[in-house]
Parts: C-alpha cells; sequence; structure tokens
C-alpha cells in the first residue's frame, strides 16, 4: 500500500530567516506540501546588517511558481508580532512557527562586544520569545500549534569563537523545554532542530567536500514531519545532518549521597572523596520532567532521614559469560572432582557420554557480573568499600534449568539491600542468568560480608536476603569426609575469582589470615558434590537449589566433612574442617527436583526411540507445567516432557509418578516450542487424578490451547493414550 504523503493544507507557517539556507528549503517544502507560507527574511548579510526584499521575494516566487500559497515578510524576528500579523492579513490563521532566522558576530570571548552579544541574542532567542508568542494565543485559541526552535550543536557542546551564540543557541533548548510543557493542554507541541547545514553561516567554516552533503534539503523534511499534526513528539531534540537524524537527550548520573544522615553536614572533603561516585556516568539516565528529578531527589532525602539505605545501589549491569567445556571441567577440578571416583569421571571428561557441570558452577556468570562491575564497591552509603576487606557471607543459586557445560550466557546483577552489622555490612547481590535464547537459567543470591564498612546507620536485617535453614537437631544421617588440595585455592581461582586473598600471601596477611584461605564458593563446591554422591546419584540435574553461609574460613589443604540430613527433597548440610572441628559452612541445603527419575526413563526411551532425529534435545517439562510445578509436586503426578529439534517439539512424554508409569504422547512435529496447555491449577490436579478428562475440560473452555498444535494431538498426548514404553 502506497504510503500517504503528509499535507499541511490549510495550514499556515512562518519561516523565519527563510530566503535562504535551511529557511528557504523548509519554506519550498512546507509549500510544495500544500502549506500557506509566510517566507520571513530581512534581507540582512552574515552578520545582521543592511536589509533587502530581495530574498523573501525569490523564495516567495518559486513557491507560486510550483503551484504553492506564499507571501513575503520583511521584518526584524524582534518584531515577532508584525509577522503574525501578515500571517493572518493574508491567510486567516497561523498554524507552524519555524524559528530559524540566525546571524552571526562569532569572536573569541574575550572580544565579544555589548552589540556582538545583544545582536546574536536578539535575533535568536529574542526573536523566537518575540514571533513565538505573537503566535501562542491564536494557536491557544484554536488549540493547535507546531513551534521548532533551531539550536546548534555550538549550543550543546561549545565551539571556539561563538560564546554569544552557543549561550543563545542553548537558551533556545530552555525556551522549547517550558513552552513543551505549557503547550501540551493545548495541543501546541515544540520541538528543537539542531542542524548541521551548508548555508551561508557556515559556508566557510566547513571544508568544502563535507560541505557539499550537507544540503539543507536534506534535513527540511525532519523540520516539516516535526510539524506535521500526527507528529506526537514535544520537547524532543532533533539532531539532524546529510540525511541522517537522531534524538539528543540530557542525562544524569546516579549520583551519590555526600552525607549519611540528614543530620550531617557536608564538608569539601566529603564531596573530594565521593567525587569518583558524583562524575560516574556509567548508570546515567534520562529524566523526563523537573518532578521527576524532584521525586529522586526526595527519595534520596528519605534514606538519609532513615540513617542511609543505598540510593545508589539501584542501578543493574549486564554481563555476558562465555565458557567452553574446557572452562567447566576445569571449574569441576576447582571443587574437587577426581578421576579416580569413576562415578565423577563425567565432570572430567568432555566426551563422556554424560558429560556435564557441577550445579554450583551456575553461581559463577553472576558472580562475575560483580566482579566487572563497581557495585559491591558502591553499595554502602557514604561509604566506599575497601575489596581487600570483603568475604564471602552467604550463598543462594536456583537452577531453573539443567546448567549447560558450554555457551554464551548473559547475567543482569544487582544490589538489592545492605545491611549494616556494626563491625561490618552485608551487602545483597541479585543475579539472573539467560542463556542464549534468552531463557532465564539461574537465579542467584550472593550476600558480602564487607569487613569495617558497618556503622553507616543502616538498618539490621532485610526481607531480600534468602535465609540459611538450621539442619534437624538428631544426628546426621550421613557424612563424607574429604581433604582438599594444598593447590585447591590456585585451581578453583582459575574459574574466575581472581581475588590475591587466595593466592597472595600477603595480601591474605593484611587480611589478619596466616596463609591465603579457600574461596567460600570451592568449600560449598566440596558439599555440593558430597550431597550429590550421597543422595543423588550423581545426577547435577537433580540440583534445584543450594543455599549456605560462609561462618568460618578454611585453608587449602584441610578436611572437610560434610554432614547431610534428609527430609523429603531437601538435604540438609553442615560442613566443618575436620584438622581443627570447625564449622565452615551452616544453615546449608540442597533442594532435589523430585522429576530427575522421570527424566532419566525419558531420556532412554527418546533415546531408544528410532524415529526420532538423532539431534533432538530433550528440553524438560513444557514451559507452562513448569510454572505449575509447585501444583506438579503436590500431587506428584504428571509431568509432561518435550523432544526438541529446531526449537520444533518433535515428541512428548507423559509420566505419571504416582503410578510410576510413562507414556509416549504422539509426536507433535511441526509445533513451536513454545506451544503451551494452559490449565488452571483445580482442573490440573483434577486431571493428573484422573477426575476430569481433558477432552472435557477442554469443552468447558477451562483448558486453553495456545499456538498452532494440532488440538487432538495435544489432547491425545496428555490423555497418555500412547503405547506404553
Ligand atoms: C565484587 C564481587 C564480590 C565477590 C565476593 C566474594 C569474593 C571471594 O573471593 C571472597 C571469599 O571467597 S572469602 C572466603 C569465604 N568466606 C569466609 O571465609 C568468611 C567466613 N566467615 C567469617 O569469617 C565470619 O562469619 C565473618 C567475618 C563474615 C563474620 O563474623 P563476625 O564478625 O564474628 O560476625 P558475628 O559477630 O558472628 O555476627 C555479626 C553479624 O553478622 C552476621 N553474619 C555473620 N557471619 C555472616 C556471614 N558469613 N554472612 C552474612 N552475615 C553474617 C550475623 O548474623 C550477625 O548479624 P545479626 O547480629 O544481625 O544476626
Amino acid at each position: 500500500m502506497k504510503q500517504q504523503q503528509l499535507r499541511f493544507d490549510g495550514r499556515v507557517v512562518i519561516v523565519t530567516g527563510a530566503g535562504a539556507g535551511l529557511g528557504r528549503a523548509y519554506a519550498l517544502l512546507f509549500g510544495s506540501r500544500g502549506a500557506s507560507v509566510v517566507v520571513n527574511d530581512l534581507g540582512g548579510s552574515r552578520d545582521g546588517d543592511g536589509k533587502s526584499t530581495k530574498a523573501a521575494d525569490s523564495v516567495v516566487a518559486e513557491i507560486r511558481a510550483r503551484g504553492g500559497k506564499a507571501v513575503p515578510d520583511y521584518n526584524s524576528v524582534v518584531d515577532g508580532e508584525k509577522l503574525v500579523q501578515t500571517a493572518l492579513e493574508n491567510f486567516g490563521r497561523i498554524d507552524v512557527v519555524v524559528n530559524n532566522a540566525g546571524i552571526l558576530r562569532d569572536k573569541s570571548f574575550a572580544r565579544i562586544s555589548d552589540q556582538d552579544w545583544d545582536l546574536v541574542h536578539n535575533v535568536h532567542l529574542k526573536g523566537a520569545f518575540k514571533v513565538t508568542q505573537a503566535a501562542w494565543p491564536h494557536m491557544k485559541k484554536q488549540n493547535y500549534g507546531r513551534i521548532i526552535m533551531t539550536s546548534s550543536n555550538s549550543g550543546l557542546y561549545g565551539n571556539f569563537g561563538q560564546a554569544n551564540y552557543s549561550a543563545a543557541k542553548m537558551g533556545l533548548v530552555g525556551l522549547a523545554n517550558t513552552l513543551a510543557i505549557e503547550g501540551r493542554k493545548n495541543n501546541i507541541y515544540t520541538n528543537v532542530i539542531v542542524p548541521t547545514a551548508a548555508s551561508r553561516l557556515t559556508e566557510d567554516i566547513l571544508p568544502p567536500d563535507f560541505f557539499a552533503e550537507l544540503r539543507p534539503e536534506l534535513i527540511a523534511p525532519v523540520v516539516v514531519w516535526l510539524c506535521h499534526e500526527s507528529c506526537e513528539d514535544n520537547g524532543a531534540i532533533i539532531e539532524s545532518a546529510a540525511g541522517w537524524a537522531t534524538k539528543c537527550h540530557l542525562v544524569r548520573g546516579a549520583g551519590t549521597p555526600l552525607r549519611v544522615r540528614i543530620t550531617d553536614n557536608v564538608a569539601p572533603e566529603d564531596v573530594q572523596n565521593q567525587w569518583n561516585k558524583v562524575t560516574d556516568m556509567s548508570r546515567a539516565q534520562r529524566h523526563e520532567s523537573i518532578e521527576e528529578v524532584s521525586s529522586t531527589l526526595l527519595g534520596i532525602l528519605e534514606d538519609m532521614k532513615s540513617g542511609g539505605t543505598s540510593s545508589s545501589s539501584s542501578g543493574e549491569v549486564e554481563s555476558v559469560f562465555e565458557f567452553r567445556s574446557k572452562d567447566s571441567i576445569i571449574y569441576n577440578i576447582g571443587i574437587g572432582a577426581n578421576v579416580q571416583n569413576p562415578s565423577e569421571l563425567k565432570f572430567l571428561y568432555e566426551n563422556h557420554e554424560d558429560f556435564a557441570v557441577l550445579p554450583s558452577y551456575a553461581i559463577i556468570p553472576g558472580q562475575m557480573a560483580f566482579f566487572e562491575s563497581d557495585l559491591v564497591q558502591n553499595a554502602v552509603p557514604g561509604k566506599s568499600v575497601d575489596l581487600s576487606q570483603i568475604l564471602h557471607g552467604e550463598q543462594y543459586i536456583e537452577l531453573l534449568k539443567p546448567f549447560p557445560t558450554s555457551g554464551v550466557l548473559t547475567s543482569t546483577a544487582r544490589v538489592s539491600d545492605v545491611m549494616d552489622k556494626g563491625k561490618g555490612a552485608v551487602i545483597l547481590c541479585d543475579a539472573e542468568t539467560y542463556d542464549e535464547s534468552g531463557e532465564k537459567i539461574a537465579v542467584s543470591q550472593m550476600s558480602v560480608f564487607a569487613v569495617g564498612a558497618g556503622g553507616f546507620g543502616g538498618k539490621r536485617t532485610s526481607d531480600k536476603a534468602i535465609s540459611t535453614v538450621d539442619p534437624p537437631s538428631r544426628s546426621p544421617d550421613a557424612s563424607i569426609s574429604e581433604k582438599t588440595n594444598p593447590n585447591q585455592a590456585a585451581i578453583y581461582r582459575l574459574s574466575g575469582d581472581f581475588n590475591p586473598l587466595h593466592i597472595d600471601p600477603s595480601f591474605a596477611a593484611i587480611s589478619g589470615y596466616s596463609t591465603p584461605i579457600l574461596h567460600g564458593l570451592c568449600s560449598l563446591g566440596y558439599a555440593v558434590r558430597h550431597v550429590l554422591a550421597q543422595y543423588a546419584d550423581y545426577d547435577p540435574a537433580r540440583c534445584k537449589s543450594i543455599k549456605t553461609r560462609f561462618a568460618k574460613p578454611v585453608y587449602p589443604g584441610q578436611t572437610l566433612k560434610t554432614d547431610m540430613w534428609r527430609d523429603g527433597n531437601r538435604i540438609f548440610f553442615r560442613t566443618s574442617v575436620v584438622e581443627n572441628n570447625s564449622i565452615v559452612l551452616t544453615g546449608g541445603f540442597m533442594d532435589l527436583t523430585e522429576v530427575t527419575a522421570a527424566s532419566k526413563v525419558v531420556l532412554k526411551a527418546a533415546a531408544a526411540d528410532e524415529s526420532l532425529p538423532s539431534d533432538a534435545v530433550f528440553t524438560g517439562m513444557q514451559e507452562r507445567i513448569d510454572s505449575d510445578k509447585e501444583v506438579c509436586k503436590k500431587i506428584n503426578a504428571v509431568f509432561v516432557y518435550n523432544i526438541t529439534k529446531d526449537k520444533n517439539v518433535v515428541a512428548t512424554w507423559t509420566c505419571d509418578l504416582k503410578q510410576g508409569k510413562v507414556y509416549k504422547g504422539l509426536p507433535v512435529g511441526g509445533a513451536k516450542a513454545d506451544t503451551t496447555l494452559t490449565v488452571d491449577d483445580e482442573d490440573m490436579i483434577d486431571i493428573a487424578l484422573g477426575k476430569l478428562n481433558p477432552q472435557t475440560a477442554f469443552m468447558k473452555g477451562k483448558l486453553k490451547i495456545k499456538g498452532n498444535i494440532m488440538l487432538a494431538q495435544k489432547l491425545k498426548a496428555l490423555q497418555t493414550a500412547a503405547p506404553k514404553l
């Protein structure tokens, strides 16, 4: 379909300084689009001297020659009401004002005379004010108006020799900002154009070949669009040149408090200490209004009143983590995986049919995001956290999918809260990790204990903290002991935590340790292996979530003993150092997923199914049913698994864990992987318990099927009607 031409029939447009250059190009384009144009030009020279009717007349003649409507106006823009009068007398209304007229009086700052200053300001700033103000009541009355202010990169960025011009041009931005607010309710929109054009103002300033590409005709369409009734921008600054255009914004950094409490004063030294944060633009943002800016200030004051939380901690960073099979193996060795244990070969050999990375590896991408940013360093209000004094305090990880052994993952990370523990601060570091398809695969929370960063008047507890859980009071159900290698920290650090605390004796001494200590995540990795060995047949896919507190340091070479208690799918654990009997990991638990037994059966069946493509992938439970897993857990009955190729579901299995049976649903070739069944919870339970026929549920409108999947096939799959495996 052909796009409709943007027309201005019945609209009256004033273009100031329209005798040449940009103004002429605007006037001609408006004229060709049906507008009645007031071609204003005083006919003066580039620096504002002299007068002539020639310039305006010739443009009017051009417009008329092309069948358009135009009248000349020879007034100075400072007499704005006269220009508007010309419009009203000739065309009876005024709809659009393009403030374009301008002159130059370039001199280095010291040489600018009062006259140079006043003339430039008169034409650019006062002229725009006068013409616009004269048009304003008419626009208000008709409830319609479009205004353009012309600024310049000289204003936005400054330019040697143009102090008077730069100031006027930036003044026009301020004028437009406020007119955009005042005119909004009357449908009067004001925008700013920042052109770089070949004009008589720039002809001997720009290099000739560059100059040739800066035709005003390439900017005129941008201005004309901004003035059209269908353009909804108001208060925008649009830069354009050479057939290119972009929006510009003023932005503001995240900033930082210069004092902790509302009762504190600010000394110049406080400013000096915080200067890096004051000038940090890494989290700069555009603010839409003065109200928005004021309300952030109110929030900061509220923080100060409550003794300071972390207003500077609201930022989020994104980090990309690329890893290969080799990195997975190095991590597995780093947490003690050992070829002498045949069950662990799959963690050390990339060609093993069950090659896998241990599940605590899912913590690493999120942790790397914090290492790469200064989120932790800046988290405590009024202080810069000393990174030589941080300890890993606690860790939580939840795996939403089995973790891959290689790939490119993206993590988002933020400080979610900061607690003041007196002698230290506990910084809650939350992260989410996504795979290449954008699916969230892990959620983590790292607590960093910043020794010496407490006492800032913050709160002691946080509802955002994920709690540790004490084990049952009975004796452990099982225990595994294992000696770590004296090189354990030296190996573990190759997985990305290069904190010298774990390798450099002099650095460890500064932190008060006799020798470098083991990474907290290394000790945790040992405990994770112990739990998997004891309760999950070394299957990392069975790990759903892990939590622990690092209560005391561990030294490489020490023996770690993990005591474990089982309560359903929750395994509590506590780890101690055998040599000195000190408890080093407390409040630990690992939640195991229930469905893995069924997954295994499905995988085995899929592998034996010759009708499936050899490169089909097991993608786990269907998305929707996965999100209903609490329901599934309650009934312990039905899970549906998909086998996928190229993101298309090629086969579905249904597992009835209660009956211990697995059925193959009919292949549903062509269905998209994100095709989902949605069932409300009660019905899901009833269907799973066989009380409700899915067909009936569907007929009652309770079972909805989205996507292009064949209905009958899908229902059959859910009914588990296909032959048993
Ligand atoms: C930029 C990226 C950042 C990446 C960070 C990770 C980088 C890694 O390289 C660092 C590491 O791996 S360090 C090695 C692992 N961690 C450790 O060895 C720390 C061991 N823990 C300790 O020494 C103490 O618990 C200690 C020193 C932490 C606290 O002991 P105490 O000072 O004696 O505290 P205590 O009097 O027992 O309690 C005071 C309040 O603090 C809370 N708390 C205690 N231990 C905590 C811990 N580990 N984590 C979180 N909070 C903890 C207490 O609950 C108490 O608070 P409240 O009174 O409100 O209950």
